[in-house]
């Protein structure tokens, strides 16, 4: 193995000798710069594997570092030195792209542990990963190639890299903590758990146990010792799920533990250091709640250094179908049996829905229709979607039903049960409703929508279409759209 090189850079002397040593006692090799221009000249002579930057420097600041390797040699990690308690400036150094960051008086044994992880980003471990890209790595993993998926690979790849956290938002079932997985299967951690815990999940009276662990007796059914979920993650990566649903007085321990990077098991006396990385989630707003005074803002500001969206499932509808096809497969080879199909409009009414339940919903869907079909082929009405509702914006906070045909009716004429049948979709004059002289080509689309509407329900598509149920049955045949 190569000898690994360290780039130190400090304007005092001592702390630069002080590194020096416990870098020279790792078996690392060391180089030093006192400033920023020596530092960049450095780099640009030796390209380090690991540079170690105090913030303050004569000429600049360790941020000015940070951006320029995040520039021109992104392959090199970057720690950041920080004065005691200037949490502002490591929080924008890995805002900026700094893998982590220590405080000063820097406590050795920490340091160490931050040099040995950021090196394997570089080491010889590195060979030990599998070999691709962190993009073509995800690919396996994280179904998609729409283009918001391409972007979101690429940045879990970049994120993977650092220890900042992170926190995911995005819709119940779009793939939050899959993507908090990855970031961690593709970062140094990856050796170490990965624990996922949903916060909303354990009893209040429990939780303080529940992630610091308990010391035995110190409550009624502390029978032994027990180790919380921050010593189970110990070197990996914890991810806190529904993080919004945190109480109040768990949040502030929360807070210290990740601030101090040490937690404090129930009934301890001892603070017990813990290398951690903390990922979260919450489809929640977590803005919304601390506006509401539900969760503290110094939390919320710890946990979000990076935010990372994941987008519903609606806005990369060019992955509905291959994310279909998996779980098909999926499904077929768990209950071995012949590969399951979708007809031609099942596959059409999947492509027109908006999935308020994300992939989760689909896979749900996909996973009932399964048993519910015949010949091994998902008809439409095997997918038994909810009553698609005429054309809403979609919003953020509560996802609305949309279709790509733009064939709207009025709310009273979509609705299947209404006892007066209207005499036309559309009371919209600029757009086409059906009368005798329609058109064909508009009527068969006319036809389809409202099948498509009524779940292919064809008394009640009869009855939206102002139709009686006979010229409806004569139309889907003249249109050959009976394939149920
Ligand atoms: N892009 C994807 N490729 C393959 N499977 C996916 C993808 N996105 C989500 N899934 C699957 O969909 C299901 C839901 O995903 P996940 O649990 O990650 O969602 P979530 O956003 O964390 O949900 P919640 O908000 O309910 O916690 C899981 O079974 C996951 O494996």
């Amino acid at each position: 193995m190569t000898e690994q090189r360290v780039l130190i850079i400090d304007d005092e002397p001592d702390i630069r000798e002080l590194l020096e040593i416990t870098l020279l006692r790792m078996g690392l090799d060391t180089l030093t710069a006192g400033n920023v221009e020596e530092a960049l000249t450095q780099i640009k002579a030796h390209e380090p594997n690991l540079c170690l930057t105090d913030m303050r420097l004569p000429d600049g600041s360790g941020i000015d570092i940070v951006r320029f390797l995040q520039k021109e040699y992104p392959q090199i990690p970057v720690a950041v030195i920080t004065a005691y308690g200037s949490m502002d400036a490591a929080v924008e150094a890995l805002k900026a792209g700094a893998y982590d960051f220590v405080s000063k008086p820097v406590d050795l044994p920490k340091l160490r542990d931050l040099i040995q992880t950021a090196l394997k980003l570089t080491s010889g471990e590195k060979s030990q990963r599998p070999k691709a890209t962190d993009s073509t790595l995800a690919q396996g993993r994280i179904l998609g190639s729409s283009p918001a998926m391409q972007t979101l690979k690429s940045t879990i790849g970049k994120l993977a890299r650092s220890q900042a956290p992170v926190y995911i938002h995005g819709e119940s079932g779009s793939g939050k903590e899959l993507v908090a997985h990855e970031i961690h299967l593709q970062s140094p951690r990856q050796k170490a758990p990965f624990i996922p815990v949903n916060c909303g999940a354990i009893p209040e009276n429990l939780m303080e146990s529940e992630f610091f662990g308990h010391k035995k007796g110190s409550f009624t059914g502390a029978v032994t010792d027990k180790q919380g979920l921050f010593q189970a993650a110990h070197k990996g990566t914890l991810f806190l799920d529904e993080v919004a649903d945190l109480p109040l007085t768990m949040q502030v321990k929360l807070l210290r533990a990740i601030q101090e990077r040490a937690i404090k098991p129930v009934g301890g006396l001892e603070e017990i250091p813990v290398d951690v990385r903390i990922l979260s989630a919450t489809h929640k707003s977590l803005e919304h709640e601390v506006a509401a005074g539900n969760f503290r803002q110094d939390l919320y500001y710890r946990l979000n250094v990076i935010k990372l969206k994941v987008p519903p499932l609606r806005e990369r509808q060019d992955d509905i179908e291959l994310l279909a096809e998996f779980f098909l497969k999926k499904i077929a080879e768990r209950w071995q049996m012949p590969a399951i199909k979708l007809s031609l409009q099942a596959r059409h009414m999947l492509l027109s829905y908006s999935f308020p339940g994300n992939v989760r919903e689909l896979e749900n869907i996909l996973e009932r229709a399964s048993t519910l079909c015949e010949d091994n082929t998902i008809q439409a009405e095997d997918l038994q979607l909810p009553q698609m509702h005429s054309t809403q914006q979609p919003s953020s906070v509560q996802p609305q039903l949309v279709r790509p045909v733009q064939l709207s009716a009025p709310p009273e004429l979509i609705n299947p049960y209404s006892s007066q049948p209207p005499h036309h979709i559309n009371t919209n004059s600029t757009e086409p409703s059906w009368t005798p002289h329609t058109d064909e080509v508009a009527e068969r689309n006319m036809i389809i929508e409202a099948l498509e509407q009524t779940r292919w329900n064809r008394t009640k598509a009869a009855e939206l279409l102002g139709m009686s149920f006979r010229q409806l049955r004569y139309r889907i045949q003249k249109y050959e759209l009976d394939t149920h």
